[in-house]
């Protein structure tokens, strides 16, 4: 069991007077106390790989009910392969304990790592409050010669322009006897562990060389693959947004091609996967939406916040954002072609988080598909492993409910296809209309009425012969007008379509 070092005998990283060798020695040894702040799906399994690493962390988190969980040893992230038991070793040999007390877990640290959620106002602006909660937390306790990094996406130039001087102004200490820098996570949900320990080169960009110095060495040590130091705090901000954008406005891309399907009477997957033979054209898959407190929010770290247009990005966020409305356009044409009118409709949603298997609702686009059913006269029904569905405007079903509900719907949309979905009975369900969104079912053989959104990798068109027909060009072109101009109307990333609990912003 590693002996926690007292402060006082803590060795400084951000010091270039200690030799580098003797700080490699001290941090796997556990003579650097290190504080993570924020132990969420991204912040625990962080904290559990630094506790690996360095044998000395104290995990801050405001809910009370997680650092309960995780000071039993137990975790409170689903979906992560490995967390548990991590957890449990390190909690267990006393090298990771959790606190609510971000002040006194500052005091005592010597390297504070900040991974807390910077999410986005009702006017898209990225809301730093809770970084500087933190922040305020680590300037109390900050000692010369401690390093504070960020692991949180931030708008670029914050290190430089918000942090840094408000470090210095709270703590009292001069710019020079602190270090800090911007280490983006390069993680995924449902393979933390792996990407954290590793999967990607590390970024490391400090507000001045010392920090970044500092930082690889933490990074050396706490990653099995390569440190990527940058010139500086802001290019690794930049890093981090620049590649939330390449997707976000690829993911826009790949759902313009998507829409034409219909009128071309193609599978544009199967187009988009044999474009991709080339490797200089990755094109990305099409989908109902762009969910989660990543993607559709990083864009508007510099959307409006820069002298230059952006209309590229701006435009990929609008086509991404408008493409919970195209779904519901394209069932309400599926059900009329089947006679049946949406106000009079009894919808079931499947999947409302923002990827199968990840416990995150954020931007889902389930939610505007929910929003936007109900808006139009729909009874609609939820399902979802991980979250209630009532907590969102959607009438819980279970799934294995989901056969004998289905004389009493008529139709289905799949948004999120989680893992136990491809259980569901299809060719038992009363016959229905079933939206794709995901190319996730196939229901040849049944008496469901299909529409694949951007046609199956098998080369479907969207909706079986004769029924694409029944929705002519010129309709779906203007009704695709009409969600271009309209279906921008939420540019907030989701944050203020929640119904029930809504972020913090
Ligand atoms: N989720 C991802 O896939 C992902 C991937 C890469 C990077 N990130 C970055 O990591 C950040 C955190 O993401 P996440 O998915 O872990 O968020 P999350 O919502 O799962 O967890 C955030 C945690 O921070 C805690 N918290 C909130 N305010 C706090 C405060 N003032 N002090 C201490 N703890 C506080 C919350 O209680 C919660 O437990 C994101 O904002 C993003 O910038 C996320
Ligand atoms: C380190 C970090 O920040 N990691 C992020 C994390 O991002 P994430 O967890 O938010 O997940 P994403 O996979 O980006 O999905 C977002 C939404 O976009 C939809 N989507 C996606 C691809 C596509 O071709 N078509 C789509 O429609 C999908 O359904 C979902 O709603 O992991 C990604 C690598 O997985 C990283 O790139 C990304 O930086």
């Amino acid at each position: 069991m590693t002996e926690r070092s007292s402060p006082s005998d803590a060795v400084s990283l951000y010091d270039a007077s200690v030799d580098e060798a003797r700080q490699r020695e001290a941090l796997a040894g556990g003579e650097v106390p290190v504080a993570v702040y924020g132990l969420g799906k991204m912040g625990l399994p962080l904290a559990a790989v630094y506790a690996e690493t360095t044998g000395n962390v104290t995990g801050v988190d405001i809910d009370p009910d997680v650092v309960e969980t995780i000071n039993s040893g137990e975790s409170h992230v689903v979906g992560e392969p490995g967390l548990d038991e991590l957890v449990a070793e390190q909690v267990g040999t006393d090298r990771l304990e959790a606190t609510t007390d971000g002040a006194a877990a500052a005091a005592d640290a010597r390297v504070h790592v900040i991974i807390v959620p910077t999410l986005l106002d009702e006017n898209d602006e990225p809301n730093l409050a809770t970084v500087e909660s933190v922040v305020d937390d680590i300037a109390a306790g900050l000692e010369p010669g401690d390093l504070v990094i960020a692991e949180s996406t931030l708008p670029p130039g914050t290190c430089r322009d918000v942090l840094e001087p408000h470090l210095q102004q709270e703590s009292g200490l001069e710019a020079d006897e602190f270090g800090l820098a911007f280490c983006p996570e390069r993680t995924s949900s449902g393979r933390a562990l792996q990407d954290i320990r590793g999967a990607y080169p590390k970024v490391v960009g400090g507000v001045d060389d010392e920090s970044t110095r500092a930082a690889t060495v933490v990074y050396d040590e706490l990653s099995s693959n390569e440190v990527h130091p940058v010139s500086d705090a802001t290019t690794a901000e930049a890093v981090k947004v620049f590649e939330g954008l390449y997707r976000d406005v690829n993911i826009g891309l790949a759902n313009e091609l998507g829409r034409l399907a219909d009128e071309l009477g193609i599978s544009v997957r199967e187009a988009i996967d044999t474009a991709n033979d080339l490797p200089m054209c990755q094109l990305h898959d099409p989908g109902p939406g762009v969910g989660g407190h990543c993607i559709p929010y990083y864009p508007h770290f510099l959307l409006g916040r820069t002298e230059e247009p952006m209309d590229l990005t701006h435009t990929a966020r609008r086509v991404n954002d408008g493409m919970p409305r195209v779904v519901v356009d394209r069932l309400e044409r599926q059900l009329a072609a089947s006679g049946v009118d949406l106000a009079d409709a009894s919808v079931v949603v499947l999947g409302l988080t923002y990827r199968p298997g990840v416990e995150e609702t954020r931007a889902s686009p389930a939610l505007d598909i929910v929003d936007e059913l109900t808006e139009r006269g729909a009874d609609v029904a939820g399902v979802d492993p991980l979250v209630d569905p009532a907590e969102y405007g959607a009438r819980p079903v279970a799934l294995e409910d989901l056969e004998d509900e289905s004389d009493a719907l008529d139709a289905a949309v799949v948004v999120t296809p989680h893992e136990g979905f491809d259980r569901i009975p299809w060719a038992d369900l009363e016959p229905m209309v079933v939206v794709d969104g995901r190319d996730a079912v196939d229901l040849a053989g049944t008496d469901h009425r299909e529409y694949t959104l951007a046609g199956s990798r098998s080369g479907q068109p969207p909706a079986p012969e004769g029924a694409a027909a029944d929705a002519t060009a010129s309709e779906t072109l203007e009704s695709e007008a009409e969600t271009e101009a309209t279906g921008a109307t939420r540019t907030d990333g989701g944050a203020g379509t929640e119904t029930g609990a809504h972020d913090d912003v």
